[in-house]
């Protein structure tokens, strides 16, 4: 079987996550790495990965089965532009940037050109990226299998239609930030009773990663929430001060806010 080749069109950190991860799982896979100007990143990366770089992706584009686009939407335009003219058929066209669906590629790369759009999150660089994604309508069913190879080197990954993927973007994609968010908040609180900032930070840490693992295995918040809230107890005074102060309100506003933004950055 012919070896699958990927172009890597970024070489920031989701770019690394993303072919670490491949390297690891997927090690038939070849990988070339490119990015904008930055020579000194890409040093690094070959030495570190032991990969193919290379500054001039134009050279790259005919020899690869799949594109990956890993650069900010702002530079999709212009990308897209420079690759339109050198896409040849059954080549896979990848994106992994916010608010730009595979309507977008298609609208952009030449009649027929297979596009599909995988949203990951940071924790593709531990293999636990809960990613989500959607395929233009030109993939074949082996385009989606090297694809589904792909987005599963880096943890879970879960199809969506495009415009789901759009509104979910900011749960899967974003929604790490919030949590570490609230994390720092909850080390700002554990500061302000006199502990130092290291004790504040593996308190803090512990508490998640032990309520992660129990997430993990019960799935259940509501009945993890309500083993913790004894009635009339200590918590229950704290989710009333929560709900008092519009928790549930404030994120879902910032859901909102995070992807009308997205959706504003894929049309710019
Ligand atoms: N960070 C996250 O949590 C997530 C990010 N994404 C998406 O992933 C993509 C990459 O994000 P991230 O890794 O954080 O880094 P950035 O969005 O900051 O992308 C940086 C990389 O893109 C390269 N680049 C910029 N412009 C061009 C260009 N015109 N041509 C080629 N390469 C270019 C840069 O090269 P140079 O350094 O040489 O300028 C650099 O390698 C974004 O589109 C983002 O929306 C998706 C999900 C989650
Ligand atoms: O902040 C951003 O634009 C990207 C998209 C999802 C997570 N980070």
């Amino acid at each position: 079987m012919k070896r699958v080749h990927l172009l890597f069109i970024g070489a920031g950190p989701m770019a690394e996550a993303i072919f670490a991860g491949v390297l690891q799982h997927r090690p038939e896979m070849a990988i070339t790495v490119s990015n904008n100007k930055d020579t000194n990143r890409l040093e690094q990366l070959k030495n570190h990965y032991n990969i193919e770089t290379t500054s001039n992706w134009k050279e790259t584009v005919t020899e690869v089965d799949v594109i990956v686009l890993a650069c900010p939407p702002s530079a999709h335009p212009d990308v897209l532009e420079q690759l339109h003219p050198l896409l040849k058929k059954d080549q896979l066209i990848v994106t992994v940037a916010a608010g730009i669906g595979p309507s977008s590629l298609e609208a952009a790369l030449p009649k027929g050109t297979a596009t599909a759009w995988l949203m990951p999150n940071t924790s593709a660089d531990v293999g636990k990226s809960m990613s989500i994604y959607a395929f233009g309508e030109d993939v074949t069913e082996e385009h989606k299998k090297v694809f589904t190879s792909i987005a599963s080197a880096i943890g879970h990954a879960q199809e969506l239609t495009e415009e789901q993927v759009h509104n979910l973007t900011a749960v899967t994609g974003s929604a790490p930030a919030f949590l570490y968010y609230f994390v720092e908040a909850l080390e700002q609180a554990a500061t302000s009773y006199g502990i130092t900032s290291e004790q504040a930070r593996k308190l803090v840490i512990e508490m998640v990663i032990g309520s992660a693992a129990m997430l993990e295995k019960y799935r259940d918040p509501k009945g993890l929430r309500a083993n913790v809230t004894s009635p009339g107890g200590a918590t229950a005074a704290g989710i009333a001060s929560l709900d008092e102060n519009g928790f549930t309100d404030s994120l879902m506003k910032a859901i909102h806010a995070t992807n009308k933004r997205a959706k504003e950055l894929g049309s710019s």
